[in-house]
């Protein structure tokens, strides 16, 4: 097993869905999966592997925020071998266009976490973006579909009970659609260690407007961006 995943070497897939719920990540387990085990249950942060239309799917819970997404997805590549990874997460709206249960598939994720600013000596903004495959992919099962997912630029939002609510909505009036909280890393984790990441996000509240959906549906009900990121993975297979 790795530091917090409790798998041998060969039980997690290639292909990885990410909730960040590890609630979410047994219902997609049990709802979409085909003979799904559970390999993992370190801090609860659960983990399952069956099979989507015959092939290998994981889903694996990354738990909230940068710093949590970056240890199962360091620990997803570099000890069990994993080279697609989508995030299949909740969001808050920014744009005035979104409705609550809309899909987002983030093409790139600006972030006000330091992780960056450390990597490069502060001297770049580095700019985190999806895997263009994966990401058209995404727009392809959509369409496949009939779901109008929306193709836009996220934030990846250290503190979720900001103390500067103008700088979202700042961020809003330069395309920015809604603000989650872990893209970013996946995205530049994906980009060091030459692996493929997208983030898929469903629309839980929206933050301008102040609705919201309740916890049950944010963990048991996003079924619409689950398909799309199980047909995304398994697409080229
Ligand atoms: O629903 P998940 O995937 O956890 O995603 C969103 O929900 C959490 C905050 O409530 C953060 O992790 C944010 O990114
Ligand atoms: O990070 C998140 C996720 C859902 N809703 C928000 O407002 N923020």
């Amino acid at each position: 097993m790795s530091t917090h995943i409790g798998a041998e070497r060969g039980q997690i897939a290639e292909r990885v869905l990410m909730p960040g719920d590890p609630l979410r990540a047994k219902w997609i387990a049990e709802t979409f999966l085909t003979d799904a085990t559970c390999y993992s249950t370190v801090r609860n942060m659960f983990g399952f592997t069956g099979t989507y239309r015959g092939v290998p799917v994981s889903v694996q819970g990354s738990g909230m925020g940068i710093p949590s997404i970056s240890i199962y997805a360091h620990e997803l590549i570099n000890d069990y071998g994993a080279t697609t990874l989508v995030r299949v997460g909740s969001c808050g709206a920014l744009a005035d266009s979104l409705q609550l249960r809309d899909v987002i598939a983030a093409i790139g994720a600006s972030t006000d976490s330091a992780i960056n600013r450390q990597r490069f000596d502060g001297m770049i903004d580095y700019a985190p973006v999806a895997d263009f495959g994966l990401l058209r992919g995404a727009v392809d099962a959509a369409a496949g579909r009939d779901i109008d997912v929306k193709v836009g630029q996220v934030l990846s939002a250290d503190v979720f009970y900001t103390d500067r609510p103008d700088l979202p909505e700042r961020l809003a009036g330069y395309g920015v659609l809604a603000v989650e909280m872990e893209a970013a890393a996946l995205y530049t984790l994906a980009a060091k260690f030459d692996v493929r990441a997208l983030a898929l996000l469903t629309v839980s509240d929206h933050i301008v407007r102040g609705e919201a959906l309740p916890a049950a549906d944010r963990e048991r009900s996003f079924s619409q961006m689950v398909e799309i990121a199980l047909d995304t993975v398994t697409a080229e297979s």
